[in-house]
């Protein structure tokens, strides 16, 4: 009879909700009993109970009605101590046209008695948590790009859970330093609080760990073991888009530890707005904190960085590669970073100085794109400045000699090192047909050939142009 009941009641709930989550949250429930119009459910877990209190106490409601009428009440029978072999239901009587508690306040009517699952965590869970120590504060370089993520990592990190800062959402293009930034915000908790419970997780590990807790049947440890933290840093949560079932449990993991004051700290490759494929709600929440972004760093940020890295390192380079090397790595610390091991293994491997010319192989075998990224644009603003002519000229009609053989000389370059067709150039030029490019190119060769001085220029430019130093 009650699983008749039972039956019918999923049958109304099937209709009300998205597929995954009845399978997520309906199928794991056991009818037990019918006592008169007391149906009993058993839940594997209290963290289920609260879930479904929390989520579809509407639904359940209207089945309970529809199936038992208005006397008809729902207990639920929370499975503990799984890991037991006697293991021992509890049953909670908790009638259903009762307004329950929000979740994370204590809305099992006699919570006292409501006992926890095992204290042994399981081996999958107790793989996480490791900071990196080499990331802290001292070895995090500021500027303009990162001040305002560094001030506030550096808040959260004196007062976690205590500053209008949670969560903090730090966000940024890859390899730009949001791990770092939010690890030392971590390691500084842990040197002043040793006993501070904080939890790093890549939200690609979180995701991994959720599964493995699905299919050992542990997903009450999981839920346990990160409610448990003081300071839970989440990396890259774009990881979790588009997963349903993780992010429903990272939404209740999330409020929980809010709820309780404790800090969150998430990390990820863009805003939250442009969070695609993730829950409104959790998006939401994101934004309850601050959110700061980390920029590209600009030259003196990135020659501050490569100085602290050489000098972590016992290294000397020489000014003109550390220039070098900021110059042209501009857009990725990684990047940079990685080039700069490569040149310290060649060097000591071919017991070699670490030179200009050494860098620029290494480069060259590193960075792909390295030869084809200079665009028009960029040649424009070298060659202007190298003629000392103005930008808008090398566009305008004028006629003037000098600015006449600049505009040359860029569409030469243009033509050299760029994609772009003909027309295209000449198009960026002021509009000027492609019979005018052939021309520039042309009289840029004969030059060339014929003016020793002109020759010395070309070359100079070509050096900054491929060094990317303008
Ligand atoms: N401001 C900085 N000062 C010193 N080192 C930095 C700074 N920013 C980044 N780095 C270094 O650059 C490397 C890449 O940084 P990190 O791994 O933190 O980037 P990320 O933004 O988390 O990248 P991803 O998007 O791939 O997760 C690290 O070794 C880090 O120490």
């Amino acid at each position: 009879m009650h699983q008749q009941i039972w039956e019918n009641c999923l049958n109304l709930v099937k209709h009300e909700i998205q597929e995954q989550s009845f399978k997520t949250w309906f199928l794991p429930i056991t009818p037990i009993k019918l006592d008169k119009s007391v149906l009993t459910i058993q839940v594997p877990s209290q963290f289920f109970y609260e879930w479904l209190e929390d989520n579809y106490v509407h639904i359940l409601r209207k089945a309970i009605l529809q199936e038992l009428g208005p006397n008809g009440r729902l207990e639920y029978s929370v499975v503990i101590d799984r890991g037991n072999e006697q293991a021992k239901p509890l049953t909670v009587n908790y009638p259903v046209n009762k307004a329950p508690g929000r979740f994370g306040q204590n809305h099992v009517g006699n919570g006292q008695n409501v006992q926890q699952s095992p204290a042994v965590t399981p081996e999958f869970l107790t793989l996480t948590g490791k900071l990196n120590p080499i990331y802290v504060f001292d070895s995090y370089i500021e500027g303009d790009c990162n001040r305002l993520a560094r001030s506030a990592g550096y808040a959260v990190a004196q007062r976690p859970g205590v500053t209008s800062f949670n969560p903090l959402m730090i966000y940024g293009g890859v390899g730009l330093g949001k791990t770092h930034l939010v690890q030392a915000v971590g390691n500084q908790i842990m040197e002043s609080n040793p006993d501070a419970k904080v939890l790093y997780v890549a939200s690609e590990k979180f995701t991994n760990q959720f599964i493995e807790s699905l299919r050992n049947n542990a997903v009450q440890d999981f839920i346990n073991f990160y409610q448990k933290v003081d300071v839970l840093i989440i990396d890259d949560v774009q990881f979790l888009r588009d997963k349903e079932r993780t992010q429903e449990i990272f939404f209740h993991i999330f409020n929980h530890l809010h709820q309780s004051g404790k800090q969150i700290i998430m990390t990820s490759d863009c805003p939250p707005r442009e969070l695609k494929g993730l829950q409104e709600r959790l998006v939401s929440r994101f934004k309850w904190g601050l959110t700061a972004d980390i920029q590209t760093p600009d030259f003196e940020t990135r020659v501050a960085i490569i100085q602290k890295k050489t000098q972590a390192e016992g290294i000397v380079i020489p000014e003109d590669v550390l220039e070098y090397l900021a110059y042209t790595i501009d857009s990725n610390i990684r990047e940079l970073e990685g080039v700069m091991i490569s040149l310290i293994a060649h060097s000591s491997l071919v017991k070699r100085e670490i030179d200009l010319e050494l860098a620029k192989q290494i480069i060259k075998n590193i960075v792909n794109d390295y030869d084809t990224e200079v665009g028009i644009d960029y040649i424009q603003k070298a060659v202007s400045d190298y003629f000392n002519v103005a930008l808008e000229d090398l566009k305008a009609k004028t006629r003037k000699k000098e600015i006449v053989i600049a505009r040359q000389v860029a569409m030469y370059f243009s033509k050299d090192y760029t994609n772009h067709s003909l027309k295209s150039i000449g198009y960026h030029f002021g509009g000027r047909d492609h019979s005018t490019v052939i021309h520039a190119v042309q009289a840029v060769n004969d030059m060339i050939d014929t003016d020793a001085k002109f020759r010395y220029s070309v070359d100079e430019l070509k050096k900054r142009l491929k060094m990317r130093t303008v």
